[in-house]
């Protein structure tokens, strides 16, 4: 499990570091400036061909390290002076009013200027034939729009990286992506790799800023967990080690041990919807599957998944009167998890069995895609949500449940998400590039598994599946979508390694999943 903090949490961690527990904030600029010397020179001796060929001569490679006047400017200033010791040609870069320039910064440009480091304070033309530039403009404490002077630095940067072909390193975040948003200040600076001290931040990993970070690495610099317990945390990740909490098949189950999913969905000429969820939760491991969907669908559902059940109703037959929907509760006795609104489509009576189903359902439920658009429509029907429900929108669904505009959603993700599962007690998942699910209790999880070959049409529905089998196999709602939303990305993942990012289907997530679950 990974923690991501926010800015203002990682200041705060900061803060705690040097007051409480006593490492003098001189340490840790150091240990964060040798982590990313580190990183640079690893970049230079095995990851560019023609530089490890010029490492014989150290002096050939070039560096610039572009500083800003806060104490992400004082890490570059470290990472210029071991780099110069190690025999690189290192120059250090110092831009803005040197006023404003921060103790540490001081120190170590003193230092610097002890050991005879190249440093410059021209702004006018930084190129330079540089090999590799490092970003230590800002990092957490980045305040506002970036403008003037420094958004001409930054885009003069992001221009000669590109001409240049250099690799750029970003030191803690890459400057002008707001650390706990994503979004981008003004202006940023792209990077290849950010090298990030003690924790993720958030807005590393939540698009825009996911695309600037690159690949992103988290340096131990000497933050310790307990001053992270002490200040929290925005939201928690998922990795690779983490599967192994995954419920273990117990060798003398039968078909009830794993589970009854009931698959509520699909409608006259759509059945792949329900397709596609039904077979996702057998394929995670589900012991039994009903599809409950109109009789149009019937063949076409018992020809695909014969080794689903397939049970049928007649629409025309469903309407406000409240014997019309007695076979839906009978449906949702029957189940152990439900999955509720795949391909459902929007017609009237639609709105009666959804409420149908919310109101008769003691199970967990999966509620999904029409099953959403029918809740957004008729938002009394929230008055049916409890603590067994998940809600798995995409960002439209998620616009209209929340009545208002995607970039509003996007103004603070973590947020979004947070506020709508507290407000109404379920588990939210808020399908995006970057995933977010909320718990009812506030805990948020950023996924960061999976890639763009996922974004096709029935992907959501593999979702909605994997969902409903892993609650199926014992799973309570917060963490099924959690290891959901991730077996889901990496079988995205794998799927995408095989097939190609462009050539994945629905079908082929659903056929990973077995692997992965
Ligand atoms: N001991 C520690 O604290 C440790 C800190 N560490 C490192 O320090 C980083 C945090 O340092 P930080 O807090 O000094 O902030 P930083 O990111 O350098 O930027 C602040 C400067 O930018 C300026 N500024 C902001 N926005 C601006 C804008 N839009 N346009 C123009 N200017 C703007 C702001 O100016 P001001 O608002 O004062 O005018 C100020 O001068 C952190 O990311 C990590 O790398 C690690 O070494 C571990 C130990
Ligand atoms: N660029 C991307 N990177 C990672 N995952 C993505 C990307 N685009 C879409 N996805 C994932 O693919 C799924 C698409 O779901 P959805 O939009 O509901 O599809 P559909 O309605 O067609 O089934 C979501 O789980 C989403 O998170
Ligand atoms: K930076």
């Amino acid at each position: 499990m990974r923690y991501f903090v926010t800015g203002k949490q990682m200041k705060q961690i900061d803060q705690d570091t040097i007051e409480r527990i006593g490492i003098p904030s001189l340490v840790l600029v150091e240990r964060a400036g040798l982590a990313v010397a580190d990183a640079v020179e690893e970049i230079i001796t095995s990851g560019h061909p023609d530089l490890s060929a010029r490492d014989k001569n150290k002096k050939n490679v070039r560096i610039l390290i572009a500083c800003g006047t806060g104490n992400n400017g004082a890490d570059g200033i470290v990472v210029g002076r071991i780099l110069h010791g190690r025999g690189y040609e290192a120059v250090v870069f110092l831009g803005g009013n040197p006023e404003h320039e921060t103790e540490e910064h001081r120190r170590q440009q003193k230092i610097a200027e002890a050991l005879g480091v190249t440093m410059m304070r021209k702004t006018e033309d930084l190129s330079g034939n540089w090999d590799v530039i490092v970003d230590a403009v800002f990092g957490i404490g980045l305040a506002r729009e970036i403008t003037g002077e420094w958004k001409n630095i930054l885009e003069q940067l992001s221009e000669i990286a590109k001409r240049d072909g250099a690799k750029v390193v970003a030191t803690d975040t890459p400057s002008g992506i707001h650390s706990q948003t994503g979004h981008v200040m003004g202006t940023a600076l792209r990077a290849d790799l950010t090298v990030t001290f003690g924790y993720g931040k958030t807005g590393l990993f939540l698009y825009p800023g996911r695309n600037y970070a690159g690949k992103v690495r988290v340096a131990d610099v000497g933050f310790s967990d307990v001053s992270l317990e002490r200040v929290g945390w925005d939201c928690k990740s998922l990795e690779e080690s983490d599967l192994a909490d995954l419920p273990v098949r117990q060798s003398d189950g039968n078909k009830g041990t794993f589970g009854k999913v009931l698959v509520i969905a699909g409608s006259r000429g759509m059945s792949g919807a329900a397709y596609f969820s039904a077979l996702s939760a057998y394929r995670t491991g589900a012991g039994l599957v009903k599809v409950l969907t109109v009789s149009e669908n019937r063949a076409v559902i018992q020809t695909q998944l014969p080794e689903a059940v397939v049970s049928v109703y007649d629409p025309d037959q469903i309407t406000a009167e409240e014997h019309s929907t007695d076979f839906l509760r009978e449906a949702c006795d029957w189940a152990d998890v439900i999955v509720l609104g795949p391909g459902l489509g929007q017609e009237p009576y639609v709105e009666y069995l959804v409420e149908a189903v919310l109101e008769h359902a003691y199970v967990p439920m999966v509620l999904d895609a029409d099953g959403l658009n029918t809740v957004a429509s008729h938002p009394y029907l929230t008055r049916y949500f409890t603590e067994n429900i998940i809600l798995t929108p995409h960002m439209g669904e998620m616009a209209r449940l929340c009545s208002c505009p995607i970039s509003e959603l996007r103004e603070d993700p973590v947020q979004t998400v947070k506020a709508y599962s507290s407000r109404y007690g379920v588990t939210c998942v808020m399908k995006d590039a970057s995933t977010l699910i909320a718990d009812k209790d506030g805990t948020v999880w950023l996924n960061t598994s999976g890639c763009s070959a996922m974004a096709k049409g029935g992907s959501g529905d593999v979702l909605t599946g994997i969902i409903a089998g892993l609650l199926a196999r014992g799973m309570d709602c917060d963490r099924a979508s959690a290891f959901g939303v991730y077996l889901h990305g990496l079988a995205g993942e794998s799927g995408s390694a095989k097939f190609g990012e462009n050539g994945v289907l629905a079908s082929n997530l659903a056929d990973e999943i077995a692997k992965l679950a």
